[in-house]
């Protein structure tokens, strides 16, 4: 059975990897994730150009089916993290994940790495939920394609976006139509479920801190949206844009699932946060019995390949 993709060039000996945010905010963590057997890549905390403390207090709570976090993008800058990618990016491809808090530093960024020695994956991420008076910017659609048109100005090193679930067809459409007039290697598709809010039943109050405990959403609970994405956006796309499936994934068959729908990469999140890097060897193996069970030998065979009812 081989369970290898590519994207833009880079061969992924499996599909797997972590979600950005988790796992993948220091050095001794994003070891972690490049030494665990299953793990095909790994994709760093998303960068702002200087070290951010991210929200105050609690800002991240398990909830039944999944978590809940208010983060606030703590980070440990740009520098720390393409230092890292730098370093390690001969062992495996590797993600590198930027969310500038404005247009100006998303493009100051990308500038620093289109001119850094890092030759990987970027994930530009617009989609943070939980940053204080800053709404999700692939929810305003003009300003992503104006983002997007500035960023492949000059940028010409793979780069892909991670983006907010949407929930409404014409969104969808609306979405995929910017998004196929530039060349772009991959989307991530989905971030949290943005704003959620989780009462503790134990003291009749939030679970987080920042925001009045208004969070984004993850784990088992976002899997139906973030299936619903996977398969909007693979119906939509150019095929010469590859898919990264998040959301939801706690074992074998959501990877499976995610591919089905069209995934070509699946990333983990809460279920990793909770388990641990030994999660990726586990989600492996039963993807490969689930294979096995059906009489596959390559993720080609089934990928994008979600029949719908006659
Ligand atoms: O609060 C965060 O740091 C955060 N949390 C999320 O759930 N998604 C994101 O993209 C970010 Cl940047």
């Amino acid at each position: 059975t081989t369970l290898t993709a590519s994207i833009a060039g880079f061969d992924f000996d499996n599909v797997l990897l972590n979600a950005a945010g988790v796992y993948c905010q220091t050095a001794s963590e994003l070891d972690q994730i490049l030494e665990a057997s299953g793990a095909g890549s790994l994709v760093t905390k998303s960068a702002t150009p200087a070290e951010r403390d991210g929200n105050a207090g609690v800002r991240f709570a398990e909830m039944p089916l999944g978590s809940i976090n208010s983060m606030g993008l703590p980070n440990l800058g740009l520098d720390y993290y393409l230092d890292y990618t730098i370093t390690h990016q001969d062992e495996k491809p590797l993600f590198l994940s930027i969310a500038g808090l404005t247009k100006a530093d998303n493009l100051a960024m990308l500038r620093d790495v289109q001119d850094s020695d890092f030759n990987g994956l970027v994930e530009l991420n617009l989609s943070c939920p939980n940053v204080p008076g800053k709404p999700q910017t692939a929810y305003d659609f003009d300003t992503t394609r104006e983002i997007l048109n500035e960023v492949f100005s000059f940028y010409t090193k793979p780069l892909g976006v991670k983006l907010p679930p949407y929930f409404d067809i014409a969104h969808f459409d609306m979405i995929a139509e910017i998004l196929n007039d530039f060349p772009l290697a991959f989307v991530n598709t989905i971030n949290s479920i943005g704003n959620g809010l989780v009462v503790d039943p134990e003291t009749d109050t939030v679970v987080i801190a920042p925001k009045g405990g208004f969070g984004g959403l993850g784990g088992e609970i976002v899997k139906p949206t973030a299936l619903a994405n996977v398969r909007a956006l693979r119906q939509r796309l150019r095929p010469e844009i590859k898919i990264i499936g998040t959301g939801g994934v706690t074992n074998g068959r959501d990877v499976y699932d995610h591919i089905l729908c069209g995934a070509d990469l699946v990333s983990v999140g809460t279920s990793l946060y909770f388990e641990g890097p030994a999660i990726f060897e586990r989600l492996n193996n039963e993807l490969i019995a689930i294979m096995a069970e059906k009489g596959y030998n390559h993720l080609d065979e089934f990928r994008g390949r979600l029949q719908t009812l006659a």
